[in-house]
């Protein structure tokens, strides 16, 4: 048995971001929150930051391609300790931006595959990912991977929309269809599985009886108003218990007031503080990856989409190195 100072003493610190107090932040290229670049760290990491610049999916308004740089723009100003977490999540463990995967504008079905290979290689790596998207269509080949390594998982999806639908235009590859595509493929534990945020109009009533079918629950965004964060995050971590947990965020979920830079934006959404403080209610679950997606700057204000964009991806790679430093040394 070593004791914890001879583990850390093994184990080499984690490159941090750039200190701001030195090199202003507004300098340099934008890697997420001023990290390294993967080569940088030797092409290992613990969690790997990584771009999707993809929105071929849409059913509506473009330019969620742009979303992960617009993020990372953004991210600069985000510092190292996170008080709401009581975490330097870039001192537990190395978060590394791995770049962006480039997958085919013009051929769907081949975009899917290559970013489920791309995926599939970072997790082969022992690497959790915090992908950027890029349109919510990614997160089927997402859910692939993740379920190659862990087996069917948790979702917690957050979301305007259920994202449930069948097809558009015949496709079946699409944003509104992720996550039909992934409960028929099976990378799901339907046990499991619930939707945060959902409101607006639908088709017809039969898009909730079908997803209810699927085993979806769903939280809607009224419910977060009237049962408050801490009663939510509560249920949900119930729900979740101790499965593999993939997190799925489409910026949409915020009202438009707070996110405004997106595709497909539905009034009466949440705030970003209330999302914010419903991850930070998850902390004690085993969050294998997640992903951020749906953010579209040329909508943007004031960079307000990209800025919640950025504090909630900083929150769930929180989330992830805290769980990481606690299976290596039983301390966060
Ligand atoms: N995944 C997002 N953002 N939107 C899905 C909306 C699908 C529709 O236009 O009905
Ligand atoms: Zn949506
Ligand atoms: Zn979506």
């Amino acid at each position: 048995m070593s004791t914890p100072s001879e583990q850390s003493a093994a184990r080499p610190e984690p490159v941090g971001p750039v200190d701001s107090s030195r090199i202003p932040r507004y300098a340099g290229p934008a890697t997420f929150a001023r990290l390294p670049r993967l080569d940088e760290v030797g092409g290992r990491t613990d969690v790997a930051v990584v771009g999707v610049p993809f929105d071929t999916g849409v059913s509506y308004r473009p330019g969620a391609r742009f979303g992960g740089n617009a993020i990372r723009e953004a991210s600069r100003l985000l510092r190292p300790y996170n008080p709401a977490q009581d975490a330097s999540p870039f001192a537990l463990a190395q978060v590394a931006d791995a770049g962006d995967i480039a997958a085919n504008p013009f051929r769907i079905d081949e975009a899917v595959e290559t970013v489920q290979a791309a995926a599939d290689e970072i997790l082969d790596s022992g690497a959790r990912m915090m992908t950027l998207g890029g349109d919510h269509t990614i997160a089927l080949p997402l859910l692939r991977a993740v379920a190659r390594k862990h087996g069917p998982v948790a979702l917690l999806h957050f979301d305007a929309h259920l994202d449930t639908w069948d097809t558009y235009f015949g496709a079946a590859y699409t944003h509104g269809t992720p996550f039909r595509r992934a409960v028929e493929e099976g990378t799901l534990d339907t046990d499991a599985l619930s939707h945060v945020g959902i409101r607006g109009p639908l088709y017809g009533r039969k898009d909730l009886t079908d997803d209810e079918k699927m085993g979806f629950g769903i939280v809607t965004s009224a419910d977060v108003m009237r049962r408050g964060v801490d009663e939510v995050a509560q249920q949900l971590r119930e729900r979740i218990g101790d499965r593999p947990l993939y997190v799925s965020i489409d910026i949409d979920v915020l009202d438009p007031a707070h996110a405004p830079g997106t595709g497909t934006p539905e009034a009466g959404g949440l705030t970003s503080r209330e999302l914010l403080e419903i991850l930070r209610g998850l902390a004690g679950c085993h969050l294998v990856s997640a992903d951020l997606v749906e953010v579209a700057p040329a909508y943007d204000h004031a960079e307000m989409t990209a800025v919640a964009a950025s504090h909630t991806a900083y929150e769930l790679t929180t989330l992830m190195t805290r769980q990481i430093a606690e299976a290596r040394d039983g301390t966060s």
